[in-house]
């Protein structure tokens, strides 16, 4: 960095002191559900649900790049909402430095918003056209109301600078820069109130290749100058091993495998990874030939009814009866690796033999509990569609709007999400269009 930015950079809010020491986990997720309800009919009652994310449980460690693959549609991008929260969880927990920020208030949020921001794939629509880069960049202290030192311009001319960008564009225009030069707006905006995580959602997959290098240099080297932790989620594992520490993999909902990149890149345990990893090509033809390729046959079933046990068993190539009635829960099979299979690959021979056992053990503890869970959704339901029934007649003889309290209930927990998710939109003020159209 030269003399001059590093002097301009000190006009920036300096770095909060780290709460959490290297190594020592930022966020932790326990256990993390979102199912988006289904409605059908007049009173919008609830169908069905789609389980974009089916709990979730892992770590993201201080100053650490925790990479998220996947293909799509299994839930890398609720994922990444949800621990921005952009969306409130349907269960589960999330603490973010000790703090349970899992169901917080738009109110209690705000100022949570300063320390963990987000990075959104589209450069081209996440950024207001109508908007100076000033505007857009100087936005979270506007909102914030936060005063710098040498006032809001100089603030974001620096970090215009810190992000490659040349700050005497700051009254220029989204269109008139190029998708990568639209990126690093983009970053700018989120650094912006010197957060301590970032994630990045698909953050080079909208450019070109030569341009993705230089993003991904550019999130690098701020992750060394600035001491950030990044969540990256993508589909390009190559982009993942580049950018990664540690690796999850994840698959309908649920993270299938999670391990330090090199263990896992060297050594894949579960059956999906092996073929995630042997779909990327292989540029050397000598070595072509020892490079077996697995063909998933498919596509990735539907969230809304998921298949039993082990979600993945339809597509694998080792799946048993077993893995339809028990599904296999996340163990550590070596230190710093963890994947949910009941025939893994590349496994310590000494570990599979106690594994088997602890994942019998677990299954069976799996399998009575979901037994339980259904007697008592059984009864559940029963219930509530006596309850609806009386509330459907009441809704016929009187008042209709006020007799269903089901579709109250649902569309006050929808509009507060709408809330959520414009009050965050907000925040980094950027219209996402992804978020707008499906929050
Ligand atoms: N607001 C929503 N309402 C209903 N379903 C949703 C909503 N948002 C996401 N989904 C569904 O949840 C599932 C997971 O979606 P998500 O976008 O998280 O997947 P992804 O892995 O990020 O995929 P992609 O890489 O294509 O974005 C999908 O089936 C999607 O259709």
């Amino acid at each position: 960095m030269s003399e001059e930015s590093s002097t301009a950079t000190a006009t920036v809010p300096a770095p909060k002191a780290p709460a959490a020491s290297e190594g020592e986990a930022l966020l932790q997720v326990h256990d993390l559900v979102k199912h988006f309800p289904i409605k059908k009919g007049l009173l919008q009652r609830q169908v069905g649900a789609v389980q974009a994310v089916d709990g979730l449980t892992f770590d993201v460690r201080q100053g650490e790049t925790l990479g998220v693959v996947g293909e799509s549609g299994c839930g890398k991008s609720t994922m990444g909402r949800l621990i921005t929260r952009l969306l409130e969880p349907t269960s589960g927990k999330i603490t973010f430095e000790g703090v349970d920020i899992s169901h917080l208030s738009t109110a209690k949020m705000r100022p949570l918003r300063r320390d963990i921001q987000m990075i959104f794939q589209d450069p081209y629509s996440s950024l207001n056209p109508r908007h100076t880069v000033g505007t857009i960049v100087g936005a979270p202290f506007r909102l914030q109301g936060i005063k710098t030192e040498n006032g809001t311009k100089a603030a974001v001319q620096d970090l215009l600078e810190l992000c490659g960008l040349n700050p005497e564009h700051y009254n220029r225009y989204p269109h008139e820069f190029s998708g990568g030069q639209r990126q690093r707006i983009g970053i700018a905006r989120a650094l912006a109130l010197r957060p301590k995580m970032i994630v990045a959602d698909e953050p080079v997959s909208a450019l070109d290749v030569s341009i993705q290098a230089q993003v991904v240099n550019l999130l690098d080297d701020l992750q060394t100058e600035l001491g950030l932790t990044y969540v990256v989620i993508a589909h390009d594992l190559s982009v993942v091993r580049h950018v990664s520490d540690r690796v999850a993999v994840m698959y309908l909902g649920k993270i299938v495998e999670i391990a330090d990149r090199d263990s896992l890149y060297a050594s894949p345990m579960h059956p999906y990874t092996n073929a995630l990893m042997s779909a990327v090509p292989v540029p050397d033809p000598s070595r072509k030939q020892e490079h077996n390729r697995i063909l998933l046959t498919g596509d990735v079933p539907s969230p809304v009814n998921p298949p039993s046990g082990c979600h993945f068993r339809t597509r694998c190539w080792k799946a048993t009866e077993k893995c339809a009635e028990i599904e296999p829960p996340l163990v550590a099979l070596k230190t710093g690796h963890q994947v949910a299979c009941h025939y893994p690959e590349n496994a310590p021979t000494d570990v599979i033999a106690e594994t088997i056992t602890v994942s019998k053990e677990a299954g069976e503890a799996v399998a009575k509990a979901a037994e339980a869970a259904v007697a008592a959704k059984a009864e559940e339901t029963a219930e509530a569609a006596e309850t609806a029934e009386v509330a459907e007649v009441a809704a016929a003889e009187e008042a209709p709007a006020d007799a269903e309290p089901e579709a109250a209930e649902a569309a006050a927990e929808e509009s507060t999400e709408a809330v959520e998710s414009t009050e965050a939109a907000e925040s980094t003020e950027g219209a996402d269009a992804k978020g707008e159209t499906k929050s």
